[in-house]
């Protein structure tokens, strides 16, 4: 890998998840810096990953070949501000910031930057991630390649051509570990009123997910609506199940939560 001096500017969850991904991977943890106004999150980081922390974003952005944004979008502006006072013209930036367009970055730092957007999800925490990756501009595959690299340590990359398409990434990749986990809790509570125990709950769900994902992985021929067929005996209790979800309109259900989560991400676009 091309090793270069990353600097993380926010140390959230995002930060650990993919700091941890690259750690893991064998990324020099010494060319790694985050930066945070609390403490407990750098003091946690450097305990469990050895990188360099501090509350200094200048000093921490000026030493790095790559700044990775990593705040909340309503931190953003103020923080490309802050840094748009170095000069950032030898420097990759990469934002996995939801939302925010390219051209308001270039707002933002009011300076020629070369950029890219990113989508990453939790999971790149234990490197089963999913990220698209969206180059603005003229960027050199040099630079691409860096991006990806990075990335590529927390799991699978994806090139996307246009934005709108990253706002897709977000309601399939980003966003979506929550769809996932929100239906594991509802099968746990619902366990949990039948009386099962708790633990034995968890083991069957979880084992279960992991089987179901691990099969659409692994019969690329065969269509998830197949998959499904070839659990669902004739009069079984699968159909009697699955009869229950399609009667709630769960098709429905989960077009509008995915049609309003690109909603939330085009509102972000003109919000910041
Ligand atoms: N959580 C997720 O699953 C995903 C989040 N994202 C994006 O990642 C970004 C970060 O999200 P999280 O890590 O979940 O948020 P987080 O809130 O866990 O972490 C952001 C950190 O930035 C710090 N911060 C705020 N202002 C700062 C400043 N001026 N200088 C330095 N640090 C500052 C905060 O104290 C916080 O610790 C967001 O823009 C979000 O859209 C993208 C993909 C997935
Ligand atoms: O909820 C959010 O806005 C961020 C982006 C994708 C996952 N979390």
């Amino acid at each position: 890998m091309l090793e270069k001096k990353l600097c993380f500017i926010g140390a959230g969850n995002m930060t650990r998840s993919i700091a941890s991904g690259l750690v893991k991977s064998g990324y020099t943890s010494s060319l790694i810096h985050a930066t945070n106004p609390s403490v407990e999150k750098l003091d946690a980081l450097k305990r469990d990953l050895n990188i360099k922390v501090s509350h200094d974003n200048l000093t921490a952005a000026k030493d790095a070949d790559v700044i990775i944004l990593s705040v909340k979008p309503h931190f953003m502006q103020a923080v490309c501000e802050e840094l748009s006072v170095l000069d950032l013209s030898q420097k990759l930036i990469i934002t996995i910031a939801a939302g925010i367009t390219a051209n308001r970055y270039k707002d933002y730092f009011a300076q020629e930057i070369t950029l890219i957007r990113t989508m990453p999800n939790t999971p790149t925490q234990i490197g089963v991630g999913m990220t698209g990756l969206f180059a603005d501009g003229d960027i050199s595959q040099e630079q691409k390649l860096i991006c990806e690299q990075l990335m590529k340590s927390g799991g699978e990359v994806l090139w996307v051509e246009t934005e709108e398409e990253l706002n897709q990434v977000i309601a399939l990749a980003g966003s979506s570990p929550a769809y996932f986990f929100l239906f594991m809790e509802s099968m746990l509570a619902a366990a949990k009123d039948s009386g099962l125990d708790e633990t034995k709950a968890r083991l069957l769900v979880q084992q279960a997910a992991l089987g179901a994902a691990q099969m659409v992985i692994q019969n690329p021929e065969l269509t998830t609506a197949q998959l499904r067929e070839n659990v669902t005996s004739k009069g079984g209790t699968t159909a009697q199940a699955i009869n229950a979800f399609e009667s709630g309109n769960i098709r429905g259900l989960v077009k509008q939560a995915m049609d309003d989560c690109v909603a939330r991400a085009q509102e972000m676009a003109k919000q910041y």
